[in-house]
């Protein structure tokens, strides 16, 4: 049980079990510290197990992370709650499907199997590969579309619109739509008329009015469009839109759009379900129509209690799914409108803004035909929980996080100040010392200035951060002594208290690179090996050392503490461990899961870094899985670090060091100084909606085409769409969703906050209320000395162990002598970028004949792909030697593991030493993937040629190894 007490509110929503309760509170106000201790209390009550209760959060990583912060709160140990609901949407739709799923629900025309072994595509390139394969087929079997498919450019778009209406709720069945989809696919006229009314109002000018911003946002060149569209005159008057044009297009005729729409989306369905795989928005979709048309499944599965975390990022699909599963009017959603920073993934923030007119209307929609939702949802009665004190950041900064949410994104953004500040949830700081420093500096050269800024920072008094552990109780302490306390926790910060945001992952990059050059300690968050670090090792000698004592944790162990390797050796054979140490491991014996006992271990040696709360999220993981004894981990772990698996964290160059992420990506979290960077204009905000297909939907116009393709004038052509053009240009731009990004970026901060801009600050930079100064940047390259000062606590281990030498160590270096003439390792290496770039869906094209040829190779596949994967093979060899390389590419398939390096040379001369590197990644991945057929190729890139080789056997490798190391 943690020591936190709950304020009053927090505790009426931890006691108030029964009914309906939403909570739109702010940033940091205890909200998951609420709602895992709510679920512990409903457990209390007698007759309920943890499967009357349903928990959804937004990450996988979130679910079991409340699992876990459950199980320390209640009588239920992890085990026990494996099998709880406390999970994601998708999660649990997958259980239901794979339980009661069997056959697809008849009302949608599809007659077929939902087998077990359903495949649940998460990997946004596989699915985009069968997709591409689907459409091509789609497009061969519907000749009557031909003229659609002219005007398309990117057919892949259509994949994300099936998704977008997914998420509406918006379902195909054979001969039409699923229920009633009412407005959302032809719009809603009324919605829009209103809105058209408002932008179509002229401005006041100084000398009368002047354009409306309807008008001035639309352009006409008449010749744009085909030739029976409205010309210029028709549509655009001095000051306004002509009303009856605007009108006309939104009434124009679109069944055949719809049609269209409807049947790529239907057979899509239709295609995944033959092929055993749905994406996460079908699978969605089939739970929600399977839970209302089977009565049975329904009532089986219902909940008693249901709750919902981070309800600002569901969609309309998941909040009916929530009806749907409650068995009784005993709801509870939590979460913060503010914080919505997902509207590209199609989450509605009306969902938890509008929940009271939500719940009602979704009701009666669910309700049509047969009693689905059979409880009361009346509005008066659902209660509204305000959680407004802030256990994070000063009051300082939480009024500037207030202005984040109204300050102008462009200089002519008209921002509804007053309808947002009263939507705004009011927050109170909790702590005592208000020391915030924040500030807006600008430099044309913002790298060197955010460095600059950074060196300023750290080590200065007037930047003080918590350094100290707060007392186990204040609650005795009079208000003066509080203070007192607090301000005695306080000192000069490190380069670890930072934290550096930027809306977009380029700039991150280049700050990055600049801050290695000057020797700045700073860690982007991306993939690492985190199994191969030494957090993880320790780990896991650890768990060894309590599993059973074993002599490699014990070798771990010592010589991490510093023993020679002979006095390593020595307590081995006798098995006379430190007297510390083995009170250390009975300690960890004693504990009772998997995350509690890593905690200790990372506790003990001082690791509170990226790498420890990484691997502390991965294992919290497993408790949702099926890994929770001591003997589960230790598996996971070495399979992991065998297989080099690459999770994405933030990687740092030591703990000491500067955390950089994007915006997105640091939600939830916080630190004690924020850097903002990169307020420029172009760059935060971000232009608009990320860039959208030929077909689209936008509310409240529905389903539109940007373009369409006609013979008309003789020529075929393909046309902007006039319609779509004129009724885009009425609705307003909007970026609330930027300035929320922004609030989330703000209210990260515990302390400090560093705003910063180069030469061309955006709005967001100049129209807060702190001052922008002009700093010249002057960046010190950090000495090796600095850096050896920052260290010098840390041990380094003496070598031990296997000696650990690259796969190329082991072959004949003078095959190299005469391969790749004239190309160079410089256009190797761009080969083996654009395949890896390729592979993970970048936006790239190949450039000349090799990289044309690995696209072609690349697309003939089927199956998982996975790039520049690290393989480790330990050999039997004395001394024992570990062989290391990194395999170009792997291809999965359920029953084959193809792997593959492609190879630049002009010759194959080279194949025999090549054979010696593909060997030992065969046999990493043959023990990896016991039940499946291995097979090594080389691609040679230059002719296109495909060459499968037999591996060398183990001990053949062993000798060439041994006699690489003489
Ligand atoms: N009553 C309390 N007393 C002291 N600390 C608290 C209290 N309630 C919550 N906290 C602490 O405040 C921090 C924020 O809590 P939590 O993560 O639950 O907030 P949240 O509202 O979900 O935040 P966000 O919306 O920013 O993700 C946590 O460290 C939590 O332990």
């Amino acid at each position: 049980m943690t020591g936190i007490s709950p304020n009053t509110e927090q505790r009426r929503l931890i006691e108030s079990t029964d009914g309906i309760y939403r909570v739109n509170a702010g940033a940091g106000t205890g909200k998951t510290f609420s709602i895992t201790r709510r679920y512990a209390n409903i457990l209390e009550q007698p007759g309920i197990e943890p499967e009357d209760i349903l928990l959804v959060t937004f990450t996988r990583n979130a679910a079991a992370e409340m699992a876990d912060r459950i199980a320390q709160q209640s009588p239920y140990d992890p085990v026990q709650l494996q099998d709880a609901p406390i999970s994601t949407f998708h999660g649990y739709c997958y259980q239901l499907l794979r339980r009661y799923g069997h056959e697809t629900p008849s009302e949608l025309g599809i007659h077929d199997q939902i087998p077990q072994s359903l495949d649940l595509i998460e990997d946004g390139i596989r699915e985009s590969k069968l997709f591409n394969t689907f459409i091509s087929q789609f497009e061969d079997r519907h000749p009557e579309y031909e003229h659609l498919f002219a005007a398309i450019n990117d057919p892949g778009t259509l994949r994300s619109l099936t998704t977008e209406l997914a998420s509406k709720g918006v379902i195909p069945e054979r001969n039409g739509w699923y229920q009633e989809t009412g407005s959302t696919l032809t719009g809603d006229r009324e919605a829009f008329i209103s809105i058209f009314e408002q932008e179509n109002q002229p401005n006041e000018g100084a000398y009368g009015p002047t354009q409306s911003n309807a008008r001035s946002s639309v352009s006409w060149t008449d010749s744009e469009y085909v030739p029976d569209a409205p010309k210029a005159e028709d549509v655009l008057g001095d000051t306004q839109l002509h009303r009856d044009s605007v009108e006309q297009a939104f009434d124009e005729d679109r069944d055949e759009l719809l049609e269209f729409v409807h049947d790529v989306y239907f057979e899509y369905l239709e295609y995944a379900l033959q092929r055993n795989y749905l994406t996460q928005g079908l699978m969605l979709v089939l739970a929600f129509v399977m839970l209302s048309e089977d009565a049975t499944v329904r009532e089986q599965v219902r909940h008693e209690y249901v709750m919902v975390d981070e309800f600002q990022d569901t969609n309309e699909l998941q909040f009916k799914l929530t009806l749907l599963l409650a068995a009784e009017n005993n709801i509870c959603v939590v979460g913060d409108w503010q914080q919505s920073i997902y509207g590209f993934q199609y989450t509605s923030i009306k969902n938890i803004q509008e929940f009271g007119e939500r719940i009602t209307r979704y009701k009666s929609e669910l309700n049509r035909g047969e009693t689905r939702v059979p409880y009361s949802v009346d509005e008066t009665e659902i209660e509204t929980i305000p959680l407004e004190k802030n256990y994070r950041s000063t009051a300082s900064i939480l009024s500037l996080a207030r202005e984040t949410l109204t300050v102008p994104a462009t200089n002519g953004d008209s921002v509804d100040v007053e309808a947002i500040e009263d939507e705004m949830t009011s927050l109170d700081a909790t702590n005592y010392v208000d020391n915030s420093q924040i500030k807006a500096v600008t430099h044309e050269d913002e790298i060197e200035l955010i460095l600059d800024q950074i060196q300023h920072v750290v080590g200065n008094e007037e930047y003080s951060v918590e350094v100290r552990d707060e007392p186990a109780s204040t609650d005795e302490m009079s208000q003066g002594e509080k203070e007192a306390a607090e301000a005695e926790r306080l000192g000069k910060p490190s380069y670890s208290d930072i934290a550096v945001f930027s809306r977009n992952r380029s700039f991150a990059r280049d700050l990055l690179e600049k801050a290695g050059e000057y020797g700045i300690p700073m860690a982007y968050e991306g993939g690492v090996e985190l199994f191969d670090t030494d957090q993880a090792k320790l780990l896991l000698a650890w768990l060894r050392i309590c599993e059973s004592d074993d002599q490699r944790g014990w070798a771990t162990v010592l010589e991490e503490a510093g023993y020679t390797l002979q006095h390593a050796e020595e307590i081995l054979d006798d098995e006379a461990y430190p007297d510390a140490m083995a009170t250390f491991r009975d300690r960890l014996r004693e504990s009772e899961t998997i995350g509690g006992l890593a905690r200790i271990v990372f506790d003990e040696y001082g690791y509170d870094g990226a790498y420890a709360n990484g691997l502390l999220g991965e294992l919290t993981g497993m408790v949702e899985t099926t890994l929770s004894t001591r003997s589960e981990a230790i598996t996971y772990l070495e399979a992991n670090l065998k297989a080099g698996s690459t999770i994405e964290i933030d990687s740092s160059p030591g703990e000491d060091s500067v955390t950089l992420q994007t915006i997105h990506s640091a939600k939830g979290l916080e630190y004690p100084i924020v850097f903002c960077a990169n307020i420029n204009r172009r760059a935060f905000p971000s232009y608009g909606k990320p860039s959208a297909g030929t077909i689209q939907y936008q509310e409240p116009l529905g389903l539109r085409q940007r373009s369409v393709y006609s013979e008309a004038n003789g020529n075929p052509y393909v046309y902007k769409h006039w319609p779509n053009n004129l009724l885009t240009g009425c609705l307003p731009s909007t970026y609330d969703e930027e300035r929320r990004l922004f609030y989330v970026a703000v209210t990260r901060a515990k302390r400090h906050l560093v705003l910063t801009a180069g030469g061309s600050p955006s709005p967001f930079f100049t129209e807060l209320s702190v001052d922008p100064v002009e700093v010249e940047p002057s960046v010190e390259p950090r000495t090796i000395e600095d850096m050896e000062k920052d260290t010098f606590s840390i041990t380094v281990p003496e070598q031990s162990g296997p000696q650990r030498m690259s796969v190329h160590a082991i072959m004949d270096d003078s095959v190299y002598d005469d391969i790749e003439e004239g190309r160079g390792t410089e256009f190797g290496d761009e080969v083996h970028q654009f395949a890896e770039d390729y592979v993970q869906g970048a936006d790239v094209s190949p450039v000349g004949g090799d990289q044309q040829n690995v696209a072609k190779l690349l697309d003939s596949f089927d199956g998982e792909f996975k790039p520049e994967i690290t393989a480790i093979l330990p050999l039997n060899t004395e001394p024992p030697i570990t062989l290391v390389g990194i395999i170009d590419l792997l291809v999965i398939t359920p029953d084959q593991i193809h792997i593959i390096d492609y190879k630049t040379d002009l010759s194959r001369h080279a194949e025999a030493e090549y054979r010696k590197q593909l060997s030992v990644y065969y046999h990493v991945a043959s023990e990896t993937y016991p039940d499946r057929d291995v097979s090594i190729t080389i691609f040679y890139t230059a002719n296109d040629e495909h060459v499968e080789l037999s591996p060398l056997k183990l001990e053949a490798l062993c000798d060439t190894a041994r006699a690489a190391n003489q």
